[in-house]
């Protein structure tokens, strides 16, 4: 087979599923702000509001003019009113006078520096404070966090909780968003058996499907499982047509290789337009890429049927294609300091499992897990991390910097 990359970098991957993800950019819609949560920001978030919007106390205590402190003497100042949080009053302190306040109410005009309550005594009206505190000591300016016009996000941006909180604080209803793609998943295998069914020798049971679908709901998507699809090309054709005029993203897992039954390159070599198959990545090597052509407008990402291939490849690959779909700013690399020496005996670019440790000297290491087969599951359940390690045979030290992708 010709005509399409193959064999290809890891980085050269990156940047072709860069660019078709690019070029099928899903569209922009406003959705309400309960449902934005792990979305991916389609335009710049502006603040109309300053953040906070007028200045307030920080702490529950008394409102006070600083200067008054030095002049108060053993009287004390005047309790002059109260401003609770809720409707600000139209409330001035005066010269030796203080307002109680709460936390969060609005600034009495004529105050600049709040008390906690826990540093002063109040006595017949009389407020004497123990202990003077710098100006301006717990009062929250407004406009010091955001002004009006301020960019509070930019268009990439994930909507993350706190990224939430901050529209919401603008009184934002609804927000602007990519639609995440659709995405139908596929195993493909004559030994497939569902967990619960009896096994028969030769058989196995389907681990892939629950865990693809556990990778992909964790990147924010909904994917819908097909049953297993047997090593029949018509069945394989016939399933992956219907998907690929339905969804934006067909996900399949297995037959991808050289074998006899491997049937998903002769396919998509036929009806689709290959965009690369064979990565010099370990595990993942068979992985391919496509545009559905006579198969639809989907996208297919066809992953090797080996459960770390499928790992590796989905966090390498598909994560970045699920994340370009939807216009997503490309996420931070993470080094880590290996624990232990690791002799890398071949040539292709490896995702090794490890587990990270956070030590106290602020040092990010990664424990590399010496069951490196891609069939290895446990290892990978053992691991919370892929430890790149670049292209080449190569002695690593103990304590060299390597590239992790925390799972
Ligand atoms: N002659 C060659 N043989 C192989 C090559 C090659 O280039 N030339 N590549 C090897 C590499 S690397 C990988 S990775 C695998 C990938 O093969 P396929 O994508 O065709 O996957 P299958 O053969 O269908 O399955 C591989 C392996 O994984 C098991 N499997 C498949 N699906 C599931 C599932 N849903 N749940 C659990 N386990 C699954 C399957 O039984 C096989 O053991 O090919 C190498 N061979
Ligand atoms: O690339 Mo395959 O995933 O090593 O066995």
């Amino acid at each position: 087979m010709s005509g399409f990359p193959t064999r290809i970098a890891y980085a050269e991957a990156c940047e072709i599923v860069d660019a078709l993800a690019a070029a099928h950019l899903l569209p922009a819609e406003r959705t309400a702000l309960q449902r934005a949560h792990g979305r991916v920001l389609a335009e710049p978030v502006m603040a109309t509001l300053a953040q906070p919007p007028f200045d307030n106390a920080a702490m529950d205590g008394f409102a006070l003019r600083h200067a008054d402190l030095a002049t108060a003497g053993a009287g004390g100042l005047r309790l002059a009113g109260e401003q609770f949080a809720g409707a600000a009053l139209d409330l001035r302190v005066g010269p030796g006078e203080c307002v109680r306040i709460t936390t969060g109410a609005p600034l009495p005009a004529g105050a600049d520096t709040v008390v906690m309550k826990e540093n002063a005594r109040v006595e017949d009206g009389r407020v004497r404070v123990r202990e003077a505190p710098e100006v301006g000591r717990h009062v929250r300016r407004a406009g010091e966090d955001a002004g009006a016009g301020d960019a509070l996000a930019q268009a990439g941006d994930v909507l993350t909780p706190a990224r939430i909180a901050l529209c919401a604080a603008q009184g934002l209803t609804e927000l602007p968003v990519r639609r995440p793609p659709t995405v139908a998943v596929f195993t493909t295998g004559d030994e497939l058996v569902e967990p619960g069914l009896p096994l028969r020798p030769g058989q196995l049971y389907n681990s892939n499907r629950e865990q693809l679908m556990g990778l992909m709901r964790g990147a924010g998507l909904d994917p819908v499982a097909w049953p297993t699809l047997p090593d029949v090309p018509g069945q394989i054709e016939s399933a992956l047509r219907h998907a690929g005029h339905a969804f934006d993203l067909v996900v399949t897992c297995g037959g991808v290789s050289a074998g006899e039954k491997d049937h998903l390159p002769a396919l998509l070599r036929e009806l689709g337009e290959i965009a690369f198959w064979k990565v010099r990545m370990k595990p993942g090597m068979p992985v391919l890429l496509a545009s559905g052509g006579r198969l639809g407008d989907a996208l297919f990402l066809c992953l090797p049927g080996n459960p770390v291939s499928v790992l590796a490849t989905w966090l390498a690959l598909g994560r970045r294609l699920v994340d370009g779909l939807q216009g997503r700013a490309a996420r931070p690399r993470l080094h880590a300091r290996l624990t232990a020496p690791w002799r890398k005996r071949h040539e292709r670019l490896e995702f090794l499992r490890g587990r990270l440790q956070g030590g106290e000297d602020g040092v990010l290491r990664v424990q590399p897990d010496p069951a490196d087969g891609s069939h290895r599951m446990r290892a990978a359940a053992d691991s919370d991390a892929l430890i790149l390690l670049a292209e080449g045979e190569r002695e690593y030290p103990a304590d060299a910097a390597v590239e992790v992708l925390p799972y």
